[in-house]
């Protein structure tokens, strides 16, 4: 059985029993199901492998997610229990074995994504690991570009260690688009990120270089270590991010002695060693042991010999001015002497401007910190009032509008440039509904990492409880709210992917594909000598410089998305890519086929019918989205041969829009919708005028990452503000006031209510009466005088309970609870209040 550990990586969290509950192998499906959420591989995709599959959570999420008879495979070290619709082998992803196995299962098909949740057997050194894990990584990207055809998604999981960079950049030549994500479901502690690489470009030649760990993970000359300050600031301990030196995994240093006596810099000795020892070794150095004995050496030089981590300035100090006077006694030549003096001096006097320097820095250091916990105290409580705000919502107390606003654009001076800091502290992240942040490429591993360190659990949890409570929120008005569930059915209905066609693989279709594959693939070869130039990879990777004249570095530093769009950098002359793909529709046919293109997908919206104007610009979006993709499904069907089974569309949102006489019952209610209703009426406007209105600045918002609550209440503003006439708005006036005169829903419930107890109340005397008429032992006259008593008792209003007034003095006083002696409703009263009412009374008596 096993251990539930409360602390620590091992902590079973939420994901990790929603996974027990939905019957999903490990937590890590959650992941798959995340990074899907975002970009929507897996319903797109109708053959996938998954690499490092075991236990197989991630091939149950694909089996589950992607279309029927997709062809799902899956590969690992460890063996996979069967899944239903799922093929599984056991082996090396790193193996040619492997590679055949796959082909075997594949026969001629591409796969539209390739999955790889590949990790090592972490345990050993960390560098080890995450160097194992990155060559997993490039093993896995073989493997996706042998089986992945082009546009496929290729799915990755890397750890962030110092050959990060390097793989992004690899994804880059390969991919369009690279994206690096972390989904919630990832623990915060964990290295490991997720990269979603997206249009593989199928380059038909590629440099073995590309793939091969020795030149993609070469070490590229890292800038000279600043020893200094290392010496001078030894309070400041630095992570060791990047693990250990090569061939050092050891971390404590030491050197004889002799060796710092003599050495041309003191200072980086200082700053990288652990001890200078005075031990003496058989037939070791003779200086060593004159070293030992000399006057100036004292205990004080031994013991801060003994261990130098330990050391503060001072003791560096006293240390290097030792070295000095020993040197002097072992009579170096006197020019170097005069150099050691003045270096001596400077060293010394170099201390001097560094004390301030590191005053100022530390005091920078402290109102930094000062200012970061100060910003946390506020984002803390800026949490706890949105918490509050969606309770009060929930009440229906206020509406969503002010939740997030703040963020939307920070004011103040600086504003412009505070979204930085923001992001630093992660609250652009949980802005973007708290799910997943995207990670920047930026080569700044340290301050990310230490970021990611100082994530605070507690705004974590907060951000957690605002979504769900924002979710239960909607749940609970999508159950009381009929026009609210019409509405979020269209907006899903605008969003659905048409991809219900797949028939899947049956096993004829299998052969028969297969075959033209292999035709296509005959083909593509051949043309592929000749005119496939473009798709080739042409790359140097052995070059130090690219074509541009920048570095392999610069030029995988300026490869970084950040960069992307800038003026001047995407022409940076000489693209070290290695690939060449065709270029991107610019020649003048590709422009006037997408055009066309475009105009086709217009054609059906100009046919579209003006239902109501005074719907959300993000609803008609959302409904245009969908004729698009209407539109585009016939397109694909007629190419594909696929029959498609079309939604009928009079199944849905019979709700929202009401039918009378076969056409749509429409209630204008708004005065823009009536000031629309008459310019058309009147034919001031045009159904063409009413449609290019609707192009305007909210019709292409960019709403990417922005949280679910966000939009929700974004949306009923991002519309244009439609001008009213006078006649307009006193028309819908008048329209409402007849409105109001008609009793209100509740007023209507409680008269029901009461008719209904009536009625009840009727029956019962009616049975009564009945029994009374039956009497044998009543003459007529007794019979109807009871009958009389029984009604009129029935029509007589039980007298109100009577309610004792206590008044809360003496044993009464702030007592909580029933005062003694009291029986029945009671209440309460003040002395004051008593005797206030009575003078009240009395004085309006003599008024009299
Ligand atoms: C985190 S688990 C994968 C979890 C999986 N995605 C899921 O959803 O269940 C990592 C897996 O990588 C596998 N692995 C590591 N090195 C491998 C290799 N060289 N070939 C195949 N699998 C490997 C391990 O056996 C382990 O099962």
């Amino acid at each position: 059985m096993p251990v539930q550990k409360k602390h620590g990586k091992g902590r079973l969290d939420k994901w990790y029993h929603l996974a027990k509950e939905k019957g999903y192998r490990a937590r890590a499906s959650f992941k798959l199901i995340q990074l899907n959420k975002k970009f929507n591989f897996l319903e797109k995709s109708r053959v996938l492998i998954d690499l490092c599959a075991a236990p197989g959570s991630w091939c149950q999420v694909a089996a589950e997610v992607m279309p029927p008879n997709s062809l799902i495979v899956g590969v690992d070290l460890a063996p996979i229990k069967p899944i239903p619709r799922v093929i599984s082998f056991q082996s090396d992803i790193t193996t040619e074995k492997c590679r055949a196995t796959l082909r075997q299962h594949l026969k001629t098909f591409k796969a539209d994504t390739v999955l790889h949740d590949g990790a090592p057997n972490v345990g050993t050194a960390w560098v080890q690991d995450a160097f194992t894990q990155a060559e997993l990584v490039l093993q896995s990207l073989k493997l996706a570009t042998d089986f992945l055809r082009e546009g496929g998604t290729f799915v990755t999981k890397i750890f962030r260690s110092k050959d990060y960079n390097s793989l992004l950049w690899v994804f880059q030549q390969l991919f369009e688009k690279v994206e690096a994500t972390k989904p919630p479901s990832s623990r915060n502690v964990s290295a490991e990120i997720f990269v979603v690489c997206r249009g593989y470009k199928a380059p038909k030649r590629m440099d073995p270089k590309f793939l091969d760990s020795r030149s993609v993970f070469a070490e590229l000359a890292a800038p000279a270590p600043n020893n200094e300050a290392k010496v001078f600031n030894p309070e400041v301990k630095k992570r060791k991010r990047e693990g250990y030196e090569e061939g050092d995994y050891t971390q404590f240093h030491e050197a004889p002695v002799s060796e710092f006596i003599q050495t041309t810099d003191p200072i980086a000795m200082l700053g990288s060693l652990n001890k200078l020892s005075f031990e003496q070794k058989p037939n070791g150095d003779v200086a060593q042991a004159t070293i030992a004995k000399l006057p100036d050496t004292t205990d004080e030089i031994r013991a801060c010999c003994d261990d130098l981590k330990v050391l503060g300035r001072a003791d560096f100090k006293r240390l290097l001015r030792w070295r000095l006077r020993v040197r002097e006694i072992f009579g170096f030549s006197s020019k170097q002497k005069k150099n050691e003096e003045e270096k001596a001096e400077e060293e010394v006097a170099e201390v001097e401007p560094m004390d301030e320097e590191m005053q100022i820095q530390e005091e920078m250091q402290r109102l930094r910190e000062q200012d970061d916990s100060r910003k946390k105290k506020e984002r803390r409580k800026e949490n706890e009032r949105k918490q509050r705000e969606i309770v009060r919502m929930q009440l229906h107390m206020t509406t969503p509008m002010e939740i997030g606003m703040e963020q939307q654009g920070p004011s103040g001076e600086d504003a412009m440039f505070q979204l930085k800091q923001v992001d630093k502290a992660g609250a652009l992240g949980k802005i973007a509904k708290g799910k997943m942040a995207i990670v920047e490429d930026k080569a700044k591993e340290q301050s990310g990492d230490e970021d990611e360190d100082e994530s605070d659990p507690e705004e974590d949890l907060l951000d957690q409880e605002l979504e769900s409570m924002y979710e239960q929120y909607q749940e609970r008005k999508s159950a009381s709210d009929a026009k609210y569930r019409a509405k979020k059915a269209r907006k899903e209905s605008g969003k659905e992917i048409d991809d219900d066609d797949f028939e899947g693989f049956s096993d004829g279709e299998k052969e028969e594909s297969s075959e033209d594959e292999l035709m296509e693939d005959a083909d593509s070869d051949e043309s592929s000598d000749d005119e496939d130039g473009p798709k080739s990879l042409v790359t140097d990777l052995s070059k130090d410089k690219t074509e541009g004249g920048l570095t392999r570095r610069a030029a995988m530093f300026f490869d970084q998305d950040i960069f992307k769009g800038i003026d001047g950098l995407d022409d940076v002359p000489g693209d070290d890519s290695g690939i060449d793909v065709a270029s991107k529709s610019t020649s003048p046919e590709d422009k006037k086929a997408s055009t066309t293109k475009q105009a086709k997908a217009e054609k059906p919206k100009k046919e579209a019918k003006v239902v109501e104007e005074s719907e959300d610009e993000s609803e008609e979006d959302a409904e245009e989205d969908a004729e698009e993709d209407e539109w585009s499904s016939d397109e694909e069907e007629a190419k594909s041969g696929f029959e498609t089974v079309k939604r009928d569309e009079t199944q849905w949102d019979h709700d929202s829009i009401p039918m009378k006489d076969g056409r749509p019952d429409i209630d204008i209610i708004t005065a823009e919708a009536m000031t629309l209703a008459q310019q058309l009426a009147s034919g001031k406007k045009t159904k063409e005028d009413l449609l290019d209105d609707n192009f305007n600045r909210y019709s292409h918002r960019d709403v990417d990452g922005l949280p679910e609550w966000f939009l929700d209440d974004e949306n009923k503003h991002a519309r244009i503000q439609r001008p009213v006439t006078a006649a307009a708005a006193a028309a819908i006036k008048e329209k409402l006031r007849a409105l109001n005169a008609r009793p209100i829903k509740k007023v209507q419930e409680a008269k029901a209510r009461k008719k209904f107890h009536a009625a009840q109340k009727l029956e019962k005397l009616k049975k009564k009466s009945a029994l009374l008429e039956n009497e044998e032992g009543m003459t007529e006259k007794e019979k109807a005088q009871s009958i009389v008593k029984l009604m009129s008792r029935a029509a007589k209003k039980k007298p109100k309970k009577k309610v004792a007034v206590v008044v809360a003095r003496g044993g009464n006083r702030g007592i909580s609870g029933r005062p003694k002696g009291t029986k029945g409703k009671y209440k309460m009263v003040d002395a004051r209040l008593k005797k206030d009412i009575r003078g009240m009374k009395r004085a309006a008596k003599k008024k009299k």
